[in-house]
């Protein structure tokens, strides 16, 4: 049965790829995101769970009797997780329990002999896609098809499978440029988020609150003005550098040190965008109180009166978030609390996930950061808690618009399965 977008558009699964068109003998694309925390001092994957999700499709299209090749993400271009595959293909190896050759190249003549020479059965995982610098533009599908990414690699293909729900927002040619030139389908993990998200995404459950932490501030500042825009959201909990930004919006005194933090990154210049959501009424708390370092010493601080650098929300913001979250019917959480890759900042973001798993509501949980939090409380499975591998476009597509990822596989389906369309 393919996929339904919104119930308007279909996506072909890999059931009707096969039915259709025929796996066995093939030569598959597969596009993933095991874009995962690095610890930016050995650069060793922090944690796994994205791969663990995408081991079960690349083993299903084998048994199919595909070759497979393998494509991902890692980072962005200048940032410390802007890493190589090459760790990603063993812990790929140990999930899917077979052989996983990686090649350090992605659209060079290097990765296209080993493309051609594959056999059925045969996985390799191709290096991180970003470091083909059009992987990093935006634009429409249409032009993608005609970047040398897409036109050095898809004529050595008879399909390509999107699975990586979790880069779905975003325009780029190993999410939308294949599609265009292949028949295409919806790999297993995105299959899986997109029943779970329409099945469980009632409009009618409010209050809806939104838990939005992580250092990804452009993009939570677009998502929030989606979100209020949509009328998509009853309140929002604000942590890590996206409460910081805000508190400084509302004019709260932050310290000299957590606003050097913001504009070394970048973050002052989106002040605007904040206050004007402010203005416009937008429904956010932000912490009251923060562990902080200071020289090197972690101290609990509060507002008013903070002289370190904020790396956790304090005791009394995750007394305050829970009983706010105790009124909620779904709370969608995305973005840790704090600096999780220490230690002794994980509270915060443990005391959070717990809290609203122990709530009346639903849960949805985002984002790879978080996802770390639920594996380490032993809390996957639990009946009122959906995991999804995607953040920013897990909340992108609960505020209700369009990811390119999904319009493209959807317009593909037009083009190459005229008997899936009614
Ligand atoms: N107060 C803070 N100061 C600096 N970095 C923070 C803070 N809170 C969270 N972070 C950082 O945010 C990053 C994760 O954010 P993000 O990528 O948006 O989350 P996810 O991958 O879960 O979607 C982590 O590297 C974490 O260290
Ligand atoms: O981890 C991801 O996004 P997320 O942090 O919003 O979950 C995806 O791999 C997308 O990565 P990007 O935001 O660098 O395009």
């Amino acid at each position: 049965m393919p996929c339904s977008l919104r119930n308007k558009h279909v996506i072909p699964t890999i059931d009707d790829l096969d039915k259709y068109f025929g796996i066995k003998g093939s030569k598959i694309l597969l596009r993933i995101d095991i874009n995962s925390p690095i610890d930016p001092k050995t650069g060793d994957i922090l944690d796994d769970s994205r791969i663990r999700a995408h081991s079960a499709t690349v083993r299903e299209l084998v048994e199919r009797g595909a070759a497979v090749v393998v494509m991902s993400h890692q980072g962005r271009p200048g940032d410390s997780d802007f890493v190589s595959l090459d760790k990603h293909a063993r812990l790929l190896e140990k999930h899917t329990g077979l052989q996983v050759r990686f090649i350090d190249d992605v659209i060079g003549p290097a990765a296209r002999e080993a493309i051609k020479s594959l056999q059925p059965g045969d996985i390799l995982l191709l290096d991180n896609t970003r470091l083909v610098s059009e992987e990093i533009i935006e634009a429409t599908p249409e032009k993608h098809a005609e970047s040398i990414f897409v036109t050095r690699l898809a004529p050595l293909f008879n399909y390509y499978v999107n699975d990586a729900f979790a880069t779905a927002h975003r325009s780029q040619p190993s999410i939308v440029g294949f599609p265009v030139k292949l028949p295409s389908a919806a790999g297993r993990v995105m299959e899986k988020e997109l029943t779970a998200l329409s099945k469980l995404y009632n409009p009618e459950e409010r209050p809806r609150v939104f838990v939005l932490g992580g250092g990804k501030v452009h993009d939570t500042i677009r998502i929030l003005e989606h979100l209020h825009n949509n009328g998509a959201v009853d309140r929002i909990l604000a942590t890590g550098l996206v409460a910081e930004l805000f508190m400084v919006a509302k004019g709260i005194n932050i310290g000299e040190a957590n606003l050097r933090v913001l504009e070394a990154k970048g973050l002052l210049s989106l002040l605007p965008r904040a206050r004007r959501l402010l203005l416009r009424g937008l429904p956010l708390e932000t912490p009251v109180d923060f562990r902080t370092l200071v020289d090197d010493h972690v101290e609990v601080e509060t507002i008013g009166n903070i002289k370190g650098v904020i790396k956790d929300i304090g005791p009394q913001t995750v007394k305050m978030y829970t009983e706010i979250m105790k009124e909620a019917r779904l709370i969608v959480m995305r973005g840790p609390a704090g600096v999780i890759e220490d230690p002794r900042f994980r509270e915060g973001s443990r005391e959070l996930v717990r809290a609203a798993v122990e709530s009346n509501a639903y849960v949805i949980v985002g984002g790879g950061h978080l996802n770390s939090i639920i594996a380490e409380l032993g809390l996957a499975g639990r009946p009122n808690l959906h995991v999804s591998t995607g953040g920013g476009a897990l909340l992108l597509f609960l505020a209700g618009e369009d990811l390119p990822g999904l319009t493209a596989l959807a317009k593909s389906a037009e083009k190459f399965f005229p008997q899936l369309i009614g």
